[in-house]
């Protein structure tokens, strides 16, 4: 007779040790739903020509199948179409469990160096002349929706220690989609890393099992409960909020749909909270209608749904087109996707926000808001530099607005 005890597969490592073991140069990825730490390169995966990135993935896992016990397809892709991507199936694997919560009273320790300069592309007010010119082309018809990013590039006295940006962002927030890819391209005078802690899944698949979690509509956290309170009561009240979120929650149950035998799309958005954030979030969820087919993998659905327009638009083309004319600084991975895709098609891809691309001493960052007829240029403005908090606070960037406003 069979015990279920020893039935049960057991993760053979700790969270907090895949988290410590974390060095730059491996991949690490933690969500509610586990942890994954990757090292080394058993082949690297490249979409060449029109070839999508979960064809070549899909190949790259049949050919390392025979090789490896448990192959995996690691990595980022970037916000363009064909932006660079750093997609390997890595040599080693270790998987754990979500992260557990800090232990109460366990000090918060910034990652950072203690000097920095910032540059913001473009100056704030540039940015919000763009959120104007945003406006007039969706007052013209051009445009339902666009959501203009701005950029920080942020100069240390030292190197940036990317394990304890890395453990920071982990322990700020447990509960989110914490990440460390290398992306170093060449002429990198150093490995550059992309890192970040985004609250967004774009998909994730386990059986014929789908959830996607689009975000849209947003407000900063006070920090204070009484106006946090009314800060969540405005978001889930206000016209414009759930306009902004009915456009992406649209678009991901269209894309999904073509994949799914049933979706379950909830008819109203809630509000969800990160440390430093209130969202319009709505978890949609669905089974595949052919779980086999090498086209419904989960790096397949979230090429498929890449770029919602939580971090894009409406229309996607026309979107595209306006962000490329009014945002000065090419996002490279900022907006992307971030994740890894397994050998029977499960997996777990987020959309690269609330991130950071660190080489040595310098960090870029982006932070970005959606523009509907209805928005404001200088709240976006602020909620831009709201967002911009999770990155800044987990280096120790401390009154990074004053830093902003004195570059
Ligand atoms: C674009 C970003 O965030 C996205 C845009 C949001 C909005 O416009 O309200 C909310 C969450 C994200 O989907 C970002 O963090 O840079």
């Amino acid at each position: 007779m069979s015990s279920p005890v020893l039935d049960r597969p057991r993760p053979a490592h700790r969270a907090a040790d895949l988290l410590a073991a974390y060095l730059p140069g491996s991949f690490y990825f933690s969500s509610p739903r586990g942890s994954l730490l990757a090292d080394g390169v058993h082949s690297f995966v490249r979409a060449a020509g029109r070839r999508s990135h979960a064809r070549a993935a899909a190949e790259a896992l049949d050919a390392a199948a025979g090789v490896l016990a448990e192959p995996v397809v690691a990595g980022a892709i970037g916000f363009r179409p064909g932006a660079a991507s750093s997609l390997v199936v890595p040599a080693v694997v270790r998987r754990a469990g979500a992260p557990e919560a800090p232990l109460p009273g366990a000090a918060p320790t910034a990652a950072g160096p203690a000097t920095w300069t910032v540059t913001p592309r473009p100056a704030p007010d540039a940015y919000a002349d763009g959120v104007r010119r945003a406006l007039e082309l969706i007052g013209g018809g051009d445009l339902d929706k666009v959501v203009l990013a701005r950029c920080l590039r942020l100069t240390a006295d030292a190197p940036v220690p990317v394990p304890a940006l890395l453990a920071g962002l982990v322990r700020a927030d447990p509960a989110t989609h914490a990440f460390a890819v290398d992306v170093t391209a060449p002429g990198d005078p150093a490995t550059r890393t992309l890192v970040g802690a985004s609250p967004e899944l774009l998909v994730a698949r386990r059986g014929d099992r789908v959830v996607a979690n689009p975000l849209a509509g947003s407000r900063p956290r006070a920090g204070d409960r009484a106006v946090d309170r009314e800060r969540v009561a405005e978001l889930t009240a206000s016209e414009k909020d759930r306009d902004e979120h009915a456009h992406v929650a649209a678009q991901v149950a269209e894309v999904l749909g073509r994949f799914c035998g049933e979706l379950h799309v909830p008819a109203e958005p809630e509000v969800v909270g990160t440390p430093t954030m209130w969202h319009l979030s709505s978890r949609i969820t669905g089974r595949l209608a052919d779980p086999a087919d090498p086209g419904s993998s989960s790096l397949a659905l979230a090429e498929a749904l890449h770029p919602t327009p939580a971090v894009c638009g409406v229309p996607t083309a026309r979107a595209r087109d306006t962000i490329a004319a009014l945002e000065p600084e090419d996002r490279g991975y900022y907006a992307g996707l971030v994740g890894w895709t397994g050998l029977g098609g499960d997996g777990e891809w987020v959309v690269t926000i609330r991130s950071a691309e660190v080489c040595d001493r310098t960090v870029r960052l982006f932070a970005g808001a959606g523009i509907v007829a209805g928005s404001d240029p200088e709240a976006e403005l602020a909620e831009t530099t709201a967002k911009f908090a999770t990155m800044l606070r987990a280096l120790g960037v401390r009154d990074a607005a004053a830093a902003e406003g004195a570059a």
